[in-house]
């Protein structure tokens, strides 16, 4: 989203008034915008700034239920489409029931391939603010492929990012399936359906009630995680809804000023934590994402500090073992998931180094390493010394052979556009930095 309200196409006038319209439109909907309003921002499209200097737990935006699109506020035709009467009505799509997300996107395509039904006047001054499909295809990974330019760009992405781009594209082709049949007759094309598609995709929350009693979860501190993509508790997946105005709300994974965002029975409310001066931006926290995850499902890289990033080591580590330590480790249920953050090498590779280091000492080697999977017995800092030499040896051959590399690749290739070449090579940079990071920590003996 980096030139739909800085392009210099673009009259900034035009901007103003579409905000103008967007936040009269706001009220009489019955939101309500406490000292904050929408601004364009560079290279982050539109988001949401303080307009006065800003306390402590100030409510500075409610949005209340009805107000919200979900899958139950779409047109009839399109709600049909999830009841079980069709099922069975002899279309080859009629036993898959479609996702909330397929729903949505349909209703939102229809807005756009429509615009002067009443349904779509109604919500015009929201629908005017959405990034334009330009702007969206430019930077969400899963449409890149469509921007005509040469698709190769994809395969540097790194492999974490390839894995949430491949089951997306999945998602994506069953929910065209599932709503092709009406769309089509309404004029809407695949390429416009994937514009709605990501819209929801970048824009929806999950419709999450605290039970102020029940909270497991420890959300509290910096927001309610409550973006699309941001919960894990299962039986979200069809309780997405759309926002106006909450859609403006940008992510940051670690500002100390975090604003809080929680869903309670009378709607969505944000919350201030800290003393904010006029003039900031609004942030809240989509999830406890790493950036290859930002990436691919919000089609941005956040250049701050994230916590919560990380990386896979499965491409490193995965060639050093036999089939028969593969086997051992697959019986004992640490084949693969082996992931490096930026305080910790995680547990699973632990053990699989382990293998890899007393195996060379025979059948007496497995035992001792059994031992210590099963029953914890340390083989002491002699080991853990050994296991960390061995690991700093496979991320420098991984920094060397392939970040390095596919940094270098990525820059001299044709594919994609000058940006999107940009991001991908820094996601590979960042995780470089988060090697590098580690092989340093590990050099200073801190495991
Ligand atoms: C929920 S919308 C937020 C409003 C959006 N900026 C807009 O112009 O409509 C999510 C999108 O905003 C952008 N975005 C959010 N946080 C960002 C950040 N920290 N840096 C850059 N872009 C960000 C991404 O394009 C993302 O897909």
């Amino acid at each position: 989203m980096i030139s739909r309200t800085t392009d210099s196409t673009q009259p900034q006038d035009n901007t103003t008034e579409a905000h103008t319209n967007l936040l009269a439109w706001a009220q009489e909907q019955g939101i309500k915008l406490n000292g904050v309003k929408p601004r364009a921002l560079p290279g982050r499209g539109l988001g949401i700034v303080a307009t006065r200097p800003l306390q402590p737990n100030e409510t500075i935006l409610h949005i209340s239920p009805s107000c919200f699109r979900t899958a139950d506020t779409a047109r009839p035709r399109l709600r049909k489409l999830t009841s079980s009467s069709f099922a069975g009505g002899g279309s080859s799509s009629s036993n898959t029931s479609l996702s909330s997300h397929a729903i949505l996107a349909a209703d939102l395509a229809l807005d756009f391939a429509k615009p002067n039904s009443p349904r779509s006047q109604r919500n015009a001054p929201w629908t005017a603010v959405l990034p334009s499909q330009e702007d969206l295809f430019s930077c969400l990974p899963l449409a890149w492929a469509e921007t005509g330019v040469w698709p190769d760009i994809e395969s540097y992405l790194p492999p974490a990012a390839r894995k949430i781009l491949s089951r997306q594209r999945g998602e994506f082709s069953t929910d065209w399936d599932g709503v092709k049949d009406v769309l089509e007759k309404d004029g809407v094309t695949r390429e416009a359906y994937l514009h709605a598609w990501g819209l929801v995709n970048t824009r929806s929350f999950y419709w999450h009630v605290h039970h102020p009693r029940h909270h497991h979860h420890h959300q509290h501190l910096h927001g309610d995680d409550s973006h699309h993509h941001g919960s894990t508790s299962s039986g979200r997946e069809d309780r997405i809804c759309l926002q106006p105005l909450a859609d403006l709300l940008n992510h940051s994974s670690s500002s100390p000023h975090l604003c809080t965002a929680t869903f309670t029975s009378t709607g969505f409310h944000v919350r201030t934590t800290t003393p904010l001066p006029e003039g900031s931006e609004i942030l809240v926290r989509y999830g406890r994402h790493a950036n290859d995850a930002l990436l691919v499902e919000y089609g941005f890289l956040p250049s701050d500090l994230n916590p919560w990033d990380e990386t896979p080591l499965d491409d490193a580590v995965i060639p050093l073992f036999n089939s028969q330590l593969k086997e051992l480790l697959e019986e004992n249920g640490f084949w693969g998931g082996y992931v490096l953050d930026a305080k910790t090498v995680c547990y699973r590779t632990q053990v699989a180094l382990r293998l890899l280091l007393l195996w060379p000492d025979g059948p007496g080697g497995i035992a001792r390493w059994k031992r210590w999977v099963d029953e914890g017995e340390d083989g002491g800092e002699e080991v853990q010394r050994r296991v960390d030499g061995m690991l700093v040896g496979i991320l420098e051959k991984y920094l060397n052979e392939t970040v390095e590399r596919m940094v270098r690749e990525v820059e001299g290739c044709k594919g994609g556009t000058e940006s999107q070449r940009q991001v991908v090579a820094e996601r590979w940079r960042q995780i470089g930095r988060l090697m590098r990071g580690t092989i340093e920590r590990l050099a200073c003996g801190e495991s």
